[in-house]
């Protein structure tokens, strides 16, 4: 048993709300254990003024976390899954996924009750080429307007007139306990989630075993099937949730169903694909989705959107 244990955090508020609480968790199933944050900086915190997608490289919101548990200053990285890119640096790998919050993309407005609802020529606030390819898909009228920062920043921007709508993922508004900013919960019909979306994972050294076996009652294993299913889909097309990809698995019983897009930023092309099987093989359902969109062309979409 381990008598301290360092998470690494972003300072951002759902950061930080995430970490504590893990922390939370872990002190009350080892009361004997000191349990500490260690906040840090992320590239992905510091660049602001462009979409994530053009600030480059994967793991924008972790390389400085991973690097506090390669030099030993932290012992655990908690993370949005949303943001933990596939590969981990030697050492290093996901030892949990917990219990997901809500999954939906949030409509936020202060004049509009849902996206069918804005009048022509709404101007919507979104970083999201995934959220973008979406809304534009069923409103082309709608302008989308670049939108970064932690969620208190963008509420601002949208406070300030910027935007007339702004969407969110629903489980950072109702970590932050503003429940009360949501007009809609989209459906996924309409806005299928990004991979991960709403689930926390934490990340530790792979040889610490002592703490692995520590952090084992924090796994949801639901939650590691979908969100495993769906990092697969991510995995096979070489994006996260800087892409416009979208990926969505639930749970019927023992049985996954998993929905995935691919589509351009206006939204005039989206490749659908989807796949039921037993939740064991969560992988490979996700990768064969995968290659079903590529043999759709996905990939003349990914190159396009990404001007290769
Ligand atoms: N890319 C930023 C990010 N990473 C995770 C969340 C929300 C919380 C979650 O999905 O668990 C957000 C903000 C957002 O999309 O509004």
């Amino acid at each position: 048993m381990k008598t301290k244990i360092v998470i690494a955090t972003r300072e951002s508020q759902l950061a930080l709300w995430q970490a504590n609480n893990v922390k939370a968790s872990l002190e009350a199933l080892y009361p004997d254990t000191k349990v500490e944050l260690l906040g840090m900086t992320t590239k992905g915190d510091q660049i602001l003024d462009k979409p994530l997608a053009q600030v480059g490289g994967k793991g924008l919101f972790v390389k400085e976390l991973e690097k506090a548990l390669m030099d030993g200053s932290a012992d655990i990285a908690v993370h949005s899954m949303k943001d933990v890119p596939m590969e981990f640096p030697e050492g290093l790998g996901l030892s949990v996924i917990c219990e997901r919050e809500d999954p939906t993309d949030a409509f936020v407005s202060n004049l509009y009750h849902s996206i069918e609802e804005l009048p022509n020529g709404a101007v919507v606030g979104t970083s999201s080429l995934r959220r973008a390819c979406q809304i534009s898909m069923h409103r082309p009228d709608i302008k989308i307007k670049n939108l970064r920062g932690n969620v208190n920043t963008r509420l601002r921007k949208l406070d300030d007139g910027e935007y007339d709508a702004i969407v969110l993922a629903t489980a950072g508004l109702l970590r932050l306990e503003m429940e009360d900013r949501i007009r809609t919960r989209i459906s996924d019909e309409f806005c299928l989630p990004a991979g991960g979306q709403g689930a926390m994972g934490i990340e530790c050294r792979s040889n610490d075993q002592e703490l692995i076996a520590m952090l084992a009652p924090l796994q949801h294993q639901e939650t590691a099937y979908r969100v495993t299913a769906e990092r697969a889909v991510n995995k096979r097309l070489n994006g996260g949730c800087q892409a416009p990809i979208a990926c969505f698995a639930t749970l019927d019983g023992d049985e996954l169903f998993v929905r995935g897009l691919v589509g351009n930023t206006d939204g005039t092309l989206i490749i659908r694909s989807e796949i039921r099987g037993a939740k064991e093989y969560a992988e490979q359902l996700g990768t064969t989705l995968a290659e079903d969109l590529l043999a759709k062309g996905a990939q003349e979409i990914l190159d396009a959107v990404y001007g290769r």
